[in-house]
């Protein structure tokens, strides 16, 4: 039903936060009192102008509408400004490497786990050294050489996997785009047909020197996937890993011959890192900065030593998939500090798009087209009613406690409305979850099985900038473990909390 014209707008009907009131703050942090009302309210925004932001209890009616009510591509692409950042109408326009993330890098995580552990194993010999010594490393920096180098083992393998120069290429795209975008949405748009082009010169230039190191190896793989398809007998068979599945799909696709084109192909490998690189390793760091900033009376970090232990222990000293399936205190880890590290304060935006606007639900609100919406991350991450001591850092929150009746087990890849890093529930979830806690699972395993980190006083606080929480780059101490302390690993562990819990799963 198309909105009565005399409806009354909804900056007369809904609350404003952030502007006229004494609680005026570019700080979002604030809005975390406001989160858990039920009801939506305005807050003015310097990218997306004035946005509703909507309680929990709406987000399956909201985020559930149709495409032609409710757009998400056109908004993703604007907070990326992948006009400007990825001009090449064919990979905006066909994002063939969302159906590989979606389809067959998902399929073959079993495949893919033992490769994705060797560069995790390297990528920490590499970045936090042998030296049974102490010493000082960089958190995020050393976690997204790591994390880039194990993501690219199954993207392209080596030697890219593996060449330094070509993974901070990639982080440096990755990092230009984010901060480019960020900036561009915050100037008015009529400065964006004279400002655009200047940012894609910038980004223009990242991505050629990410793709210059591996136009090569794209090159030859090409040449060999079309001998290969012309003479299936050749001496080669194709790799298993994203990029060989992106050639692929450009085959299938209706215009093959553009597709194949070499540069087009390295690009889509950018776009891939670029979307997967900073999250992964944002939520890498976060647990680490989590775990090593908790009393290290509680023992949290040896629990979760152990259980990596006996997983590996069990699976016959490699990573299996079943082996990492395994590790359900580090899972549940890793959604506690995505839980308490959302990216942003407000996140996951959307656009009303239909005519005659949308309504919220079973709210007397309708929202005229053009209206922009997100949630408050935040606020439901740290809501006491669904989190009880919100603020306090509990690995081992979302696992069965022994002696408790309801079990609380929920795997991070699981989402509801009130664990929102993965996205919403449904269509327009993560697709590359699974993969990104393949490598955060293994991530932590090698981390706590082979180095020692020293406990930090307190933990750094992210750097807020406008909606987005950015990682501090602080400095941890680190020394490679000499030998596996059996003390520590089996007889340790019966005195700690979860003991228990180990026991019984
Ligand atoms: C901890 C790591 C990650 C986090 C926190 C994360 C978070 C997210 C979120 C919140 C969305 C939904 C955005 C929205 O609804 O507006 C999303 C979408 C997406 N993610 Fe991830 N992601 C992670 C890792 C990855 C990885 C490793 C890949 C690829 C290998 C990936 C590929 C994608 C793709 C392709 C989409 C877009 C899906 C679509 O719109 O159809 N992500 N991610």
């Amino acid at each position: 039903a198309r909105p009565k014209k005399d409806a009354p707008k909804i900056w007369t009907t809904l609350p404003l936060v952030g502007i006229g009131n004494a609680d005026y703050t570019w700080l979002w942090g604030k809005l975390r009192s406001f989160g858990p009302a039920s009801q939506p309210f305005l807050v003015p925004m310097l990218d997306s102008g004035l946005t509703v932001v909507l309680p929990r209890t709406l987000i399956k009616a909201v985020y559930g509408l149709p495409e032609r009510l409710v757009d998400v591509h056109g908004v993703q692409d604007q907070l990326m400004q992948l006009r400007w950042t990825f001009p090449d109408a064919y990979i905006r326009g066909e994002r063939l490497q969302f159906n590989v993330v979606r389809n067959q890098l998902t399929q073959n995580i079993p495949r893919l786990t033992r490769g994705v552990a060797a560069e995790i194993r390297f990528g920490f010999l590499r970045s936090w050294g042998e030296s049974t010594g102490w010493k000082e490393v960089r958190v995020w920096t050393s976690a997204l050489r790591i994390v880039a180098g194990a993501a690219n083992g199954a993207f392209c393998g080596p030697p890219l996997c593996r060449d330094v120069v070509f993974l901070d290429r990639m982080k440096d795209h990755a990092m230009t785009i984010f901060l480019g975008a960020l900036l561009l949405n915050c100037l008015p748009r009529a400065l964006h047909p004279i400002l655009g082009p200047i940012f894609s010169c910038v980004s223009g230039f990242a991505a050629r020197r990410a793709t210059r190191r591996s136009l090569p190896v794209v090159t030859e793989r090409l040449a060999k996937t079309a001998q290969w398809k012309a003479n299936p007998d050749t001496d080669w068979t194709p790799p298993e890993d994203a990029l060989q599945w992106v050639i692929d799909e450009c085959y299938t696709s209706k215009d093959p011959e553009a597709q194949l084109l070499p540069t087009r192909v390295c690009q889509r490998l950018l776009f891939v890192n670029d979307i997967s690189m900073l999250t992964t390793a944002y939520a890498a760091q976060n647990l680490l900065l989590d775990l090593f900033s908790t009393d290290p009376a509680l023992r949290y970090a040896e629990t979760l030593r152990q259980e990596c232990e006996t997983a590996l222990r069990n699976a016959g000293g490699e990573w299996t998939h079943a082996a990492v399936q395994e590790l359900r205190l580090v899972d549940s880890a890793l959604r506690e500090s995505m839980r308490m590290s959302p990216f942003g304060t407000l996140g996951l935006p959307r656009e009303a798009i239909h005519p005659a606007g949308i309504q919220l639900g079973d709210t007397p609100v309708r929202l005229p087209s053009r209206t922009c919406m997100a949630l408050p991350l935040e606020a439901i991450h740290y809501d006491e009613t669904i989190y009880p001591h919100a603020t306090r850092y509990d690995p081992f929150r979302f696992v069965t406690r022994q002696g408790v009746a309801e079990p609380r087990v929920k795997s991070t890849a699981t989402l509801d409305d009130s664990f929102l890093a993965f996205g919403v529930p449904g269509k327009w979830a993560c697709p590359g979850r699974f993969f990104a806690l393949l490598e955060l699972k293994i991530f932590v395993a090698e981390l706590l099985l082979n180095y020692e980190v020293e406990y930090l006083k307190e933990r750094p606080k992210p750097i807020y900038m406008m909606w987005s929480r950015y990682p501090p780059d602080v400095k941890i101490q680190v020394r490679r473990r000499g030998g596996c302390d059996p003390e520590c690993v089996q007889g340790g562990v019966a005195s700690t909390p979860m003991a228990g819990v180990l026991r019984g799963h």
